[in-house]
Protein backbone atom coordinates (compact mmCIF):
# COMPACT_ATOMS: atom_id res chain seq x y z
CA UNK A 1 0.00 0.00 0.00
CA UNK A 2 1.27 3.54 -0.37
CA UNK A 3 0.71 5.93 2.32
CA UNK A 4 1.27 9.60 2.13
CA UNK A 5 2.22 11.62 4.74
CA UNK A 6 1.33 15.84 4.91
CA UNK A 7 3.42 17.43 7.65
CA UNK A 8 6.77 16.08 8.59
CA UNK A 9 7.09 18.03 11.99
CA UNK A 10 6.85 15.89 15.24
CA UNK A 11 3.70 13.61 14.87
CA UNK A 12 4.34 13.28 10.86
CA UNK A 13 7.53 12.33 10.78
CA UNK A 14 7.00 9.24 13.28
CA UNK A 15 3.96 8.20 11.23
CA UNK A 16 6.48 7.84 7.98
CA UNK A 17 8.38 5.74 9.81
CA UNK A 18 6.06 3.33 11.22
CA UNK A 19 4.54 3.34 8.12
CA UNK A 20 7.92 2.06 6.68
CA UNK A 21 8.47 -0.28 8.96
CA UNK A 22 5.07 -2.14 8.37
CA UNK A 23 6.34 -2.17 4.83
CA UNK A 24 3.95 0.15 3.13
CA UNK A 25 5.36 2.62 0.44
CA UNK A 26 6.22 6.03 1.80
CA UNK A 27 6.01 9.97 0.92
CA UNK A 28 6.49 12.35 3.51
CA UNK A 29 5.72 15.53 2.38
CA UNK A 30 6.00 19.15 3.54
CA UNK A 31 5.84 22.89 2.37
CA UNK A 32 9.76 23.68 2.70
CA UNK A 33 12.64 20.85 1.30
CA UNK A 34 14.29 22.04 5.04
CA UNK A 35 11.17 20.48 6.84
CA UNK A 36 11.40 17.25 4.84
CA UNK A 37 14.77 16.78 4.98
CA UNK A 38 14.79 17.38 9.23
CA UNK A 39 11.75 15.18 8.86
CA UNK A 40 13.61 12.36 7.38
CA UNK A 41 16.90 13.05 9.77
CA UNK A 42 14.53 12.45 12.86
CA UNK A 43 13.58 9.14 10.80
CA UNK A 44 17.41 8.04 10.76
CA UNK A 45 17.65 8.70 14.38
CA UNK A 46 15.01 7.09 15.70
CA UNK A 47 15.69 3.91 13.45
CA UNK A 48 19.78 4.27 14.18
CA UNK A 49 18.40 4.11 17.85
CA UNK A 50 16.58 0.98 17.23
CA UNK A 51 19.53 -0.16 15.79
CA UNK A 52 21.76 0.66 18.92
CA UNK A 53 19.69 -1.45 20.86
CA UNK A 54 19.48 -4.52 19.26
CA UNK A 55 15.83 -3.99 18.10
CA UNK A 56 16.00 -3.81 14.65
CA UNK A 57 18.98 -4.79 11.90
CA UNK A 58 21.29 -2.28 10.16
CA UNK A 59 19.82 -3.79 6.88
CA UNK A 60 15.68 -3.50 8.38
CA UNK A 61 16.97 0.13 9.06
CA UNK A 62 18.36 0.46 5.68
CA UNK A 63 15.21 -1.14 4.06
CA UNK A 64 12.84 1.15 5.71
CA UNK A 65 14.71 4.09 4.97
CA UNK A 66 14.63 2.72 1.41
CA UNK A 67 10.83 2.81 1.51
CA UNK A 68 10.37 6.65 2.03
CA UNK A 69 10.35 9.42 -0.22
CA UNK A 70 10.52 12.78 0.40
CA UNK A 71 8.52 15.47 -1.35
CA UNK A 72 7.65 19.57 -1.35
CA UNK A 73 4.79 18.76 -4.00
CA UNK A 74 1.30 18.25 -3.26
CA UNK A 75 0.20 16.54 -6.15
CA UNK A 76 3.09 14.10 -6.75
CA UNK A 77 2.92 13.57 -3.25
CA UNK A 78 -1.30 11.80 -3.41
CA UNK A 79 -1.42 11.55 -6.58
CA UNK A 80 -1.23 7.58 -6.50
CA UNK A 81 -1.58 7.51 -2.52
CA UNK A 82 -4.09 4.57 -0.87
CA UNK A 83 -4.21 6.73 1.92
CA UNK A 84 -2.61 10.11 2.71
CA UNK A 85 -2.83 11.07 6.83
CA UNK A 86 -2.54 15.18 7.08
CA UNK A 87 -0.16 15.73 10.15
CA UNK A 88 -0.43 19.55 9.77
CA UNK A 89 -0.72 22.24 12.39
CA UNK A 90 -3.98 22.07 14.66
CA UNK A 91 -5.84 24.73 12.53
CA UNK A 92 -9.10 23.77 11.22
CA UNK A 93 -9.18 25.86 8.01
CA UNK A 94 -5.44 24.79 7.08
CA UNK A 95 -6.99 21.18 8.19
CA UNK A 96 -10.19 21.70 5.55
CA UNK A 97 -8.14 23.54 3.21
CA UNK A 98 -5.45 20.54 3.01
CA UNK A 99 -8.31 18.00 2.87
CA UNK A 100 -9.87 19.82 -0.02
CA UNK A 101 -6.18 19.86 -1.66
CA UNK A 102 -5.95 16.17 -1.02
CA UNK A 103 -9.39 15.74 -2.60
CA UNK A 104 -8.20 17.30 -5.71
CA UNK A 105 -5.37 15.63 -6.44
CA UNK A 106 -5.92 12.03 -5.05
CA UNK A 107 -7.51 9.13 -6.70
CA UNK A 108 -11.23 8.56 -6.02
CA UNK A 109 -10.97 5.96 -3.34
CA UNK A 110 -8.01 7.23 -1.74
CA UNK A 111 -9.07 7.65 2.31
CA UNK A 112 -7.93 10.89 3.52
CA UNK A 113 -7.10 10.72 7.28
CA UNK A 114 -6.32 13.34 9.94
CA UNK A 115 -3.94 12.92 13.02
CA UNK A 116 -6.00 15.49 14.85
CA UNK A 117 -5.40 15.74 18.54
CA UNK A 118 -8.56 17.63 19.34
CA UNK A 119 -10.69 18.93 16.65
CA UNK A 120 -13.73 17.49 14.68
CA UNK A 121 -12.90 15.22 12.08
CA UNK A 122 -16.45 15.89 11.20
CA UNK A 123 -16.37 19.36 10.49
CA UNK A 124 -12.63 18.86 8.52
CA UNK A 125 -14.89 16.47 6.26
CA UNK A 126 -17.28 18.74 5.47
CA UNK A 127 -14.47 20.31 3.21
CA UNK A 128 -14.73 17.19 1.27
CA UNK A 129 -17.10 16.34 -2.07
CA UNK A 130 -16.56 12.57 -0.64
CA UNK A 131 -16.33 13.04 3.19
CA UNK A 132 -17.47 9.19 3.38
CA UNK A 133 -13.89 8.42 3.20
CA UNK A 134 -12.53 10.37 6.36
CA UNK A 135 -11.18 9.34 9.59
CA UNK A 136 -9.56 10.30 12.68
CA UNK A 137 -5.91 8.02 13.24
CA UNK A 138 -4.95 10.17 16.39
CA UNK A 139 -1.17 8.42 16.80
CA UNK A 140 0.29 9.30 19.81
CA UNK A 141 3.70 11.00 20.65
CA UNK A 142 6.32 9.48 19.42
CA UNK A 143 4.18 7.66 17.32
CA UNK A 144 7.03 5.10 17.18
CA UNK A 145 7.12 4.12 20.80
CA UNK A 146 3.53 4.65 21.56
CA UNK A 147 1.29 1.46 20.91
CA UNK A 148 -2.36 3.21 20.88
CA UNK A 149 -4.05 4.70 17.86
CA UNK A 150 -7.74 6.34 18.33
CA UNK A 151 -9.75 6.00 15.03
CA UNK A 152 -11.82 8.35 15.26
CA UNK A 153 -15.43 8.09 13.26
CA UNK A 154 -16.81 11.23 11.36
CA UNK A 155 -20.57 11.48 11.13
CA UNK A 156 -19.37 11.09 7.23
CA UNK A 157 -17.14 8.21 7.58
CA UNK A 158 -18.72 5.32 5.84
CA UNK A 159 -17.94 1.47 6.97
CA UNK A 160 -15.31 0.83 4.14
CA UNK A 161 -13.59 3.46 5.44
CA UNK A 162 -13.58 2.27 8.97
CA UNK A 163 -12.68 -1.00 8.44
CA UNK A 164 -9.58 0.23 6.32
CA UNK A 165 -8.82 2.51 9.29
CA UNK A 166 -8.35 -0.50 11.32
CA UNK A 167 -6.66 -2.76 8.94
CA UNK A 168 -4.05 -0.09 8.34
CA UNK A 169 -3.44 0.20 12.08
CA UNK A 170 -3.44 -3.34 13.00
CA UNK A 171 -0.71 -3.51 10.30
CA UNK A 172 1.40 -1.35 12.06
CA UNK A 173 1.00 -3.87 14.93
CA UNK A 174 -0.40 -1.35 17.32
CA UNK A 175 -3.30 -1.40 19.32
CA UNK A 176 -6.63 0.40 17.92
CA UNK A 177 -9.64 2.16 19.82
CA UNK A 178 -12.41 3.02 17.77
CA UNK A 179 -13.79 6.74 19.01
CA UNK A 180 -17.45 8.56 18.03
CA UNK A 181 -16.23 11.92 16.95
CA UNK A 182 -16.47 13.98 20.15
CA UNK A 183 -14.78 16.98 21.68
CA UNK A 184 -11.24 14.73 22.90
CA UNK A 185 -12.53 11.72 21.90
CA UNK A 186 -11.52 8.83 24.74
CA UNK A 187 -8.65 9.34 26.26
CA UNK A 188 -7.88 13.13 26.20
CA UNK A 189 -11.50 13.08 27.41
CA UNK A 190 -10.96 10.93 30.42
CA UNK A 191 -6.87 11.72 30.92
CA UNK A 192 -7.82 15.27 31.34
CA UNK A 193 -10.65 14.63 34.09
CA UNK A 194 -7.52 13.14 35.43
CA UNK A 195 -5.58 15.51 35.61
CA UNK A 196 -7.55 18.59 36.69
CA UNK A 197 -9.23 16.56 39.59
CA UNK A 198 -5.39 16.15 40.81
CA UNK A 199 -4.89 19.82 40.31
CA UNK A 200 -7.88 20.30 42.23
CA UNK A 201 -7.32 18.30 45.25
CA UNK A 202 -3.49 19.63 45.38
CA UNK A 203 -5.32 23.17 46.18
CA UNK A 204 -7.52 21.66 48.35
CA UNK A 205 -4.46 20.36 50.65
CA UNK A 206 -5.77 16.87 50.20
CA UNK A 207 -2.02 15.65 49.32
CA UNK A 208 1.03 16.74 47.89
CA UNK A 209 1.54 16.57 44.31
CA UNK A 210 4.27 13.78 44.57
CA UNK A 211 1.58 11.70 47.00
CA UNK A 212 -1.02 12.02 44.46
CA UNK A 213 1.25 10.70 41.94
CA UNK A 214 2.56 7.85 43.73
CA UNK A 215 -0.60 6.77 45.00
CA UNK A 216 -2.08 6.75 41.09
CA UNK A 217 1.38 5.01 39.87
CA UNK A 218 1.73 2.06 42.60
CA UNK A 219 -2.42 2.30 43.13
CA UNK A 220 -3.65 1.83 40.15
CA UNK A 221 -0.20 0.65 37.86
CA UNK A 222 -0.02 4.12 36.09
CA UNK A 223 3.36 4.81 34.51
CA UNK A 224 3.12 8.54 35.33
CA UNK A 225 1.01 10.34 38.08
CA UNK A 226 -1.48 12.98 36.56
CA UNK A 227 0.53 15.66 37.78
CA UNK A 228 4.06 14.36 36.71
CA UNK A 229 2.28 14.32 33.25
CA UNK A 230 0.72 17.48 33.37
CA UNK A 231 4.22 19.20 33.71
CA UNK A 232 5.60 16.89 30.66
CA UNK A 233 2.06 17.97 28.49
CA UNK A 234 2.82 21.35 29.12
CA UNK A 235 0.24 23.43 31.42
CA UNK A 236 -0.51 25.52 28.69
CA UNK A 237 -1.46 22.85 26.44
CA UNK A 238 -3.73 21.08 29.22
CA UNK A 239 -5.37 24.41 29.63
CA UNK A 240 -6.04 24.75 26.36
CA UNK A 241 -7.54 21.63 25.91
CA UNK A 242 -9.59 22.21 29.35
CA UNK A 243 -11.47 25.96 27.76
CA UNK A 244 -12.63 23.53 24.55
CA UNK A 245 -13.58 20.77 26.84
CA UNK A 246 -15.36 22.94 28.91
CA UNK A 247 -17.06 25.24 25.42
CA UNK A 248 -18.12 21.41 24.36
CA UNK A 249 -18.91 19.37 27.36
CA UNK A 250 -19.67 21.65 30.22
CA UNK A 251 -18.26 22.83 33.85
CA UNK A 252 -17.13 19.72 35.05
CA UNK A 253 -14.06 20.34 32.56
CA UNK A 254 -13.93 24.16 34.34
CA UNK A 255 -10.10 25.00 34.27
CA UNK A 256 -8.81 25.08 38.09
CA UNK A 257 -7.38 28.63 39.08
CA UNK A 258 -3.76 27.54 39.77
CA UNK A 259 -3.45 26.01 35.84
CA UNK A 260 -4.20 29.85 34.97
CA UNK A 261 -2.16 31.26 37.52
CA UNK A 262 0.61 29.30 36.65
CA UNK A 263 0.24 29.73 32.85
CA UNK A 264 0.18 33.14 33.40
CA UNK A 265 3.19 33.10 35.40
CA UNK A 266 5.01 31.41 31.97
CA UNK A 267 5.48 28.65 34.87
CA UNK A 268 4.83 25.56 31.69
CA UNK A 269 5.61 22.76 33.34
CA UNK A 270 8.81 20.59 32.59
CA UNK A 271 9.46 22.78 29.38
CA UNK A 272 10.31 25.85 31.69
CA UNK A 273 12.07 24.60 34.45
CA UNK A 274 8.57 24.90 36.84
CA UNK A 275 4.90 23.46 37.04
CA UNK A 276 3.48 21.36 39.90
CA UNK A 277 7.35 20.00 40.03
CA UNK A 278 10.60 21.61 39.99
CA UNK A 279 12.83 20.56 36.83
CA UNK A 280 16.42 20.59 36.15
CA UNK A 281 17.88 19.22 33.01
CA UNK A 282 14.60 17.84 32.44
CA UNK A 283 14.57 15.55 35.60
CA UNK A 284 12.32 16.37 38.68
CA UNK A 285 14.35 17.82 41.45
CA UNK A 286 11.36 18.96 43.99
CA UNK A 287 7.78 20.11 43.94
CA UNK A 288 6.17 23.55 42.96
CA UNK A 289 5.31 26.72 45.98
CA UNK A 290 4.48 25.56 48.99
CA UNK A 291 4.98 21.75 48.47
CA UNK A 292 8.76 22.13 48.35
N1 LIG B 1 2.79 16.83 19.13
C1 LIG B 1 1.99 15.96 19.73
O1 LIG B 1 2.26 15.49 20.84
C2 LIG B 1 0.75 15.48 19.02
C3 LIG B 1 0.15 14.26 19.44
C4 LIG B 1 -0.97 13.79 18.75
C5 LIG B 1 -1.48 14.52 17.67
N2 LIG B 1 -0.89 15.71 17.31
C6 LIG B 1 -1.47 16.44 16.16
O2 LIG B 1 -0.63 16.23 15.03
C7 LIG B 1 -0.71 17.36 14.16
C8 LIG B 1 0.69 17.87 13.90
O3 LIG B 1 1.30 18.21 15.12
P1 LIG B 1 2.88 18.29 15.28
O4 LIG B 1 3.14 18.39 16.74
O5 LIG B 1 3.54 17.21 14.49
O6 LIG B 1 3.16 19.71 14.58
P2 LIG B 1 4.55 20.29 14.04
O7 LIG B 1 4.41 21.76 14.12
O8 LIG B 1 5.70 19.62 14.69
O9 LIG B 1 4.55 19.85 12.49
C9 LIG B 1 3.66 20.34 11.54
C10 LIG B 1 4.35 20.34 10.18
O10 LIG B 1 3.38 20.58 9.18
C11 LIG B 1 3.99 21.37 8.18
N3 LIG B 1 2.95 21.98 7.34
C12 LIG B 1 2.28 23.12 7.51
N4 LIG B 1 1.39 23.29 6.50
C13 LIG B 1 1.50 22.20 5.68
C14 LIG B 1 0.86 21.78 4.50
N5 LIG B 1 -0.10 22.52 3.94
N6 LIG B 1 1.24 20.60 3.94
C15 LIG B 1 2.21 19.86 4.50
N7 LIG B 1 2.85 20.21 5.63
C16 LIG B 1 2.50 21.36 6.22
C17 LIG B 1 4.86 22.33 8.95
O11 LIG B 1 5.85 22.90 8.11
C18 LIG B 1 5.43 21.41 10.03
O12 LIG B 1 6.64 20.79 9.62
C19 LIG B 1 -1.63 18.37 14.87
O13 LIG B 1 -2.93 18.21 14.38
C20 LIG B 1 -1.56 17.95 16.33
O14 LIG B 1 -2.71 18.30 17.07
C21 LIG B 1 0.22 16.20 17.94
Amino acid sequence: MRVTVLGAGSMGHGIAQVSATAGHDVVLRDIEAEFVEDGLEGIRENLQGGVDRGKISESEMEETLERIEGLTDLETAVEEADLVVEAVPEDMDLKQEVFADIEDAASEDTVIASNTSSLSVTEMASALEHPERAVGLHFFNPPHIMDLVEIVIAEQTDDRTEQFAVDYVQGLEKEDVVVRDTAGFATSRLGLALGLEAIRMVEQGVASPADIDEGMEIGYGHPMGPLELTDHVGLDVRLHIAEHLREELGERFKPPQSLRRKVRAGNLGKKTGEGYYVWEDGERVGMSGEWD
